[in-house]
């Protein structure tokens, strides 16, 4: 499972929770401007925006799971097994593979409208990266400052939703997550009044009592709906500091714990969090051994060179002792 999350203080920030019970060596990529991007069915990109993001390096590809543009764009795939479909190619139009989305979408769009509007003609083809890297059922959210969207490609074709609440996790299709919230108008931050029988003394004997009845287990929908909650009635201060602090904090409501979700012979956890400043270029990321916030400033990198620069995650523990 997997949780993604845009939110705006005075900067603009796009993260994501990578739960999973592998790991597939992923690191910070920086791809330059100049990076040759070649697409498997549509032109190749020999110039295009710069990006940051996580991702694994395979033959020189770098497979994005979420990233963000200098133009302030993010973008971050997640699981949807059992829902994505993707498709034969389509004579015509632009065929894209899963794989290459982020980087296609990242490199030349510079706002979800232009991406929206791009995307009418798109079709996601069924076409693995290598027999090491096969299809990955995933759907996408697609953020900057102003709004977010969320592209499925299911049975019935390319979808894509608006999506007013800034948060993605998995599994059911985003419709139907979204109708679902339907069901928690009625949560609030405030103490609840007693409506249930006005003449009866009931007591709100502690706090919180508002949102009694917002899910906390981890799956996909009561994740949703925990981080919208968490998301939408979130304060934070305009800082760098106060911004990213809250932005861990909401990634932090619905993250896993190792041994709370079995898959096989394992857990399934958080392996990392990320957030980053759309606005500024960095990426900020911690693990699920590393609660320390590590950065990577793609501004210090030469954004027009050719080749991709790569930051393995520090992974250990940062204890800070303070006698
Ligand atoms: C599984 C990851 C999403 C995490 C998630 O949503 N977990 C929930 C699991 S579940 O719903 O509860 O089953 C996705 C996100 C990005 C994916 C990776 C990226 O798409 C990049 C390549 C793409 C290749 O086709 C496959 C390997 C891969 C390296 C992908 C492996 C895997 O599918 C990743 C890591």
């Amino acid at each position: 499972m997997c949780t993604a999350v845009s939110y705006t203080t005075q900067d603009h920030y796009f993260g994501r929770n990578l739960d999973l019970e592998i790991s597939y060596h992923e690191t910070v990529v920086v791809t330059p401007r100049q990076f040759p991007f070649e697409f498997r069915r549509t032109e190749p990109l020999s110039s295009h925006h710069a990006i940051i993001g996580i991702a694994t390096v395979s033959e020189g590809y770098p497979l994005y799971y979420d990233a963000v543009n200098e133009k302030g764009l993010g973008m971050a795939g997640l699981n949807f097994p059992g829902s994505a479909d993707y498709k034969p190619e389509s004579p015509g139009g632009t065929n894209v593979t899963p794989f290459e989305f982020i980087p296609w979408v990242l490199g030349r769009f510079a706002s979800v409208d232009e991406a929206e509007e791009a995307l009418a003609d798109v079709t996601l083809v069924e076409i693995p990266f290598s027999e090491r890297f096969p299809l990955s059922p995933l759907h996408w959210i697609i953020s900057d400052k102003s709004r977010s969207i969320v592209v499925e490609s299911v049975k019935e074709g390319l979808r894509v939703h608006d999506n007013p609440f800034g948060v993605l996790t998995n599994n059911p299709p985003f419709d139907m997550q979204a109708f679902r919230i339907n069901d928690y108008v009625h949560l609030s931050v405030d103490p609840p009044e007693n409506r249930l029988a006005p003449g009866i003394p009931l007591e709100t004997y502690s706090r919180g009592m508002g949102a009694i009845g917002l899910p906390g287990d981890l799956s996909s929908a009561s994740r949703f709906a925990k981080a919208v909650f968490t998301r939408v009635n979130s304060v934070a201060g305009s800082s760098e500091s106060e911004s990213i602090s809250q932005f861990f904090h909401i990634l932090g409501s619905v993250a896993q714990q190792r041994g709370c979700v079995r898959v096989g012979d394992g857990f399934e956890i958080t392996i990392y969090s990320s957030c980053c400043n759309t606005d500024r270029g960095i990426y900020y990321y911690t693990t699920y051994e590393n609660s320390q916030i590590t950065g990577v400033d793609m501004h210090k990198e030469d954004l027009d060179a050719t080749e991709l620069v790569s930051f393995p995650l520090v992974m250990g523990q940062q204890v800070s002792m303070q006698n």
